[in-house]
């Protein structure tokens, strides 16, 4: 395991509260994502804060569309300095090696990471769209077009963590949302573990939202998940 694994979601509505809750945190014991709610808001700014507070950002945009279009989004988030920056895989081979070649110009580069099939999605959900394959296999499938695309991982979820780890190799970068500390509600999320399952199965970094931001205690919850690893807080 990797002595920082652990990546905080700040779903948060305006940067005001994103950078009042990332102030309680210390970017030596974890970083940050940003998603759509937070940069639909607050944009590039508000990543530029929280890096002048010390965090490195995981910039969770989602990009998907032509090959041309994700390929200036990745250069742009390049640009900004952000630690990670991700696609989605159903956009295709084309769409990721424009991304990948994209950043070749980057010395000192994100890491390039593609969405395979969404944490929150079941088999009855992908079957409902017309896919006949399970969610792990379709993860499989689009984590094998990933790794020859040229990019460095996949997001997933930690339940096919220990497949994709076989067949892609220790390198390939597995970073996982859908991380509930025992007894949390799963909410919108259908395929879950917990962080210490979840490292166990293979995953390289936790996406953690709401079993820390909406706890009673968010700082005692991100304790307890380093417990729960054997890190100290
Ligand atoms: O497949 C995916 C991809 C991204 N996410 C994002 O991770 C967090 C999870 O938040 P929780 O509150 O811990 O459920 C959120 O920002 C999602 O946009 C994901 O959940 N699944």
């Amino acid at each position: 395991m990797n002595d920082k694994p652990v990546l905080v979601a700040l779903d948060y509505p305006d940067a005001e509260s994103a950078l009042a809750f990332a102030a309680r945190l210390s970017p030596q014991l974890c970083r940050v994502k940003v998603g759509k709610e937070l940069y639909t808001r607050s944009g590039a700014s508000l990543v530029e804060s929280l890096q002048k507070q010390g965090f490195e950002v995981f910039l969770d945009l989602k990009f998907h569309d032509i090959p041309n279009t994700v390929a200036g989004a990745v250069r742009s988030a390049a640009e900004l300095g952000v630690w990670m920056v991700n696609v989605h895989a159903s956009g295709g081979r084309r769409m990721m090696e424009a991304a990948a070649e994209a950043l070749q110009a980057y010395q000192q580069r994100p890491i390039l990471i593609a969405v395979t099939v969404l944490t929150s999605m079941s088999d009855d959900d992908l079957r409902e769209l017309g896919y006949t394959e399970s969610a792990a296999e379709r993860v499989s499938r689009l984590a094998a077009l990933t790794q020859s695309s040229g990019l460095d991982g996949v997001v997933c979820s930690a339940m096919e963590a220990p497949g994709l780890r076989a067949d892609r190799g220790d390198d390939f970068c597995l970073v996982t949302p859908g991380i509930r500390l025992a007894g949390d509600d799963a909410g919108d999320q259908r395929r879950v573990l917990t962080p210490a399952d979840a490292i166990a199965n293979g995953s390289d970094y936790l996406v953690i939202g709401r079993s820390i931001t909406a706890a009673a205690d968010p700082i005692a919850a991100l304790e307890r998940v380093h417990r729960e690893l054997g890190l100290s807080s």
